[in-house]
């Protein structure tokens, strides 16, 4: 893939990354993402609509995983002209360690959130590398109306009627005050998803 540029330097390799999702935010992450880990290539991203497989709120780590390996592999088969392959899932589990209720399941509990990120390379897609954004706590507000169906998104609109999150900064940017954003929770992620396409040679 390289080859010299009219200065005589050699171009840098170019790789293409499909994305499973339409949200910008996942996708300008991780092309963020690849760029920091690979700063000797260059990357361009799409973003294709791939099926989770899973609810579109997903309410177990295991569940939010899946979404994210599901959207992963479905965009390698929609995107097999691609170099890598990355399905991102946010979901929320009931707390195990909650001292509220004793527990720690269903409503009066805690509700953590978080992503899960599957990034797939190699040529048929077998090189995997993943990783799950940090967690936040929702307010118990927030946890009751989830218990009762409302997404993540909804019961932030519900329980702080008037202010609403922007996408860019999500739930965790709303609640930190703007100080950790999604999309940063995503990059993060990203790049941990990246340790086995960084050392190929390694086992994982
Ligand atoms: O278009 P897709 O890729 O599906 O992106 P999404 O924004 O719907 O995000 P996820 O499916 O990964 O997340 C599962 C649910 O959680 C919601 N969600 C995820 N992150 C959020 C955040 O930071 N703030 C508010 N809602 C969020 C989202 O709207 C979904 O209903």
């Amino acid at each position: 893939m390289s080859g010299t540029n009219n200065t005589g330097g050699a171009t840098p390799p170019h790789y293409k990354i499909a994305v499973g999702s339409l949200n910008p935010v996942k996708i300008d992450a991780a092309l963020e993402g690849f760029r920091s880990v690979f700063p000797s290539a260059t990357f361009s991203a799409t973003g294709v609509l791939a099926n989770p497989g899973v609810d579109s709120q997903p309410l177990s780590d295991g569940v939010a995983f899946l979404g994210a390996w599901n959207r992963a592999r479905h965009v390698f088969d929609l995107c097999p002209d691609a170099n890598y392959w990355v399905g991102i899932q946010g979901g929320v589990q009931w707390d195990t360690y909650s001292l509220n209720t004793g527990e720690g399941k269903g409503d009066g509990g805690q509700l953590q959130a978080f992503s899960w990120i599957v990034v797939l390379g190699g040529d048929r897609g077998e090189l995997m590398g993943k990783a799950r954004t940090a967690t936040h706590y929702l307010p118990s507000d927030m946890s009751h109306l989830m218990h009762f169906g409302y997404d993540l998104g909804l019961a932030h609109h519900q329980a702080h009627r008037g202010i609403d999150y922007n996408p860019t900064d999500g739930s965790v940017g709303l609640l930190t005050h703007g100080i950790y954003g999604r999309d940063e929770s995503y990059l993060h992620a990203i790049i941990l998803a990246l340790i086995p396409h960084r050392n190929p040679t390694v086992a994982f």
